[in-house]
């Protein structure tokens, strides 16, 4: 669950509240389901959404699917009672919203240690908070983390930025909050795009975000996610150079050689690295 080589491309968020798309997304190409008990539910459904998502996750059907519940902040009228409820529904793991320290992590790490049948439950945090990106690098490392999460529409308003276009305001948190991730050894997945029927603007924002070196996008909607599947795999070109780049080091290192050459360009162990990771992720 907390390997950066589990794949992570797409992961949809579902309205907890809502039972024809908790049945959908059974059927639906994507790596992992954030169920939402959060912003995605109004304050007058909370119970009730606790209760449908409860029955839905005991019924299964999510296949391989990584199983990701957000609760509601543990200073709501709410947090509370999702947490214990989530607990009892052992998801792969837990995401809590606005985090702003590793003491808050630390201390839902203590109760599910307490819970009997929480042995292998993760803590994914939404990093989304001003208070959150300068402490990512200790969020990271805190116990049972498993993940990051960008909440980006979270991040622009408190920020006061504008979200559009190429995300040039939103750059220093993306960049430190992956940072801290890849420190901590733990995946980071880019924040949604809120024009669901743009597909353009979508496939734009997928490839700023992998080229930034995102694990994957989350998503709000069904037909966000074969274009953000598409975007995150390794492509053909990129297996190709990767089998090529493995395969010319190892024959210059026979040969007592430390640096390959493929195609004009230098092949050093950190490629090599870089290679494997590719076949690692395109093998998931
Ligand atoms: C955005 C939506 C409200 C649109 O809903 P709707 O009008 O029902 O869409 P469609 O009619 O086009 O739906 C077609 C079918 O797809 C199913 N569906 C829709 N959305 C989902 C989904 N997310 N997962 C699974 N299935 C879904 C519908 O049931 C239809 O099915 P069928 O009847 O078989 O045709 C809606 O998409 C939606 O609610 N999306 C999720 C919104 C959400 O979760 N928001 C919160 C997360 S974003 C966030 O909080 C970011 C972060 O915190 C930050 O700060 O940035
Ligand atoms: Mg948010």
């Amino acid at each position: 669950m907390t390997s950066v080589l589990r794949p992570w491309r797409s992961v949809l968020y579902i309205p907890g509240s809502k039972e024809r798309a908790l049945e959908k997304a059974r059927g639906l190409d994507v790596d992992a389901i954030i169920f939402d008990l959060e912003d995605a539910v109004a304050p007058g459904e909370k119970a009730a959404a606790r209760a449908t998502l409860a029955d839905a996750l005991a019924q299964g059907g999510y296949g391989s699917r990584a199983r990701l519940v957000r609760v509601n902040g543990g200073d709501t009228p709410w947090g509370a009672d999702d947490l214990a409820a989530t607990m009892d529904m052992a998801p792969d793991a837990i995401l809590l919203p606005k985090v702003d320290s590793a003491a808050q992590v630390a201390a839902v790490a203590a109760q599910l240690d307490a819970h009997p049948g929480c042995g292998d439950v993760a803590i994914w945090a939404m990093m989304e908070t001003t208070r959150g990106v300068f402490n990512a690098a200790e969020i990271a490392q805190a116990p049972r983390m498993g993940g990051f999460i960008m909440g980006t529409n979270d991040l622009a308003a408190e920020l006061g930025c504008d979200t559009g276009g190429d995300r040039m305001p939103l750059m220093m948190a993306l960049q430190t909050c992956l940072a801290a991730a890849r420190m901590g050894g733990i995946p980071c997945v880019d924040g949604v795009f809120n024009a669901f029927k743009d597909d353009d603007g979508l496939r734009a924002e997928c490839q700023q975000g992998r080229a930034l070196g995102m694990d994957g996008k989350t998503l709000i909607h069904p037909a966000q996610v074969a274009i953000c599947n598409e975007v995150f795999s390794p492509s053909e070109a990129e297996i190709d150079t990767a089998k090529r780049q493995i395969e010319a080091f190892e024959r210059a290192e026979a040969d007592g050689q430390g640096v390959a050459v493929l195609d004009g360009k230098i092949v050093e162990n950190l490629h090599v690295a870089t290679a494997r990771k590719v076949l690692a992720k395109a093998g998931a």
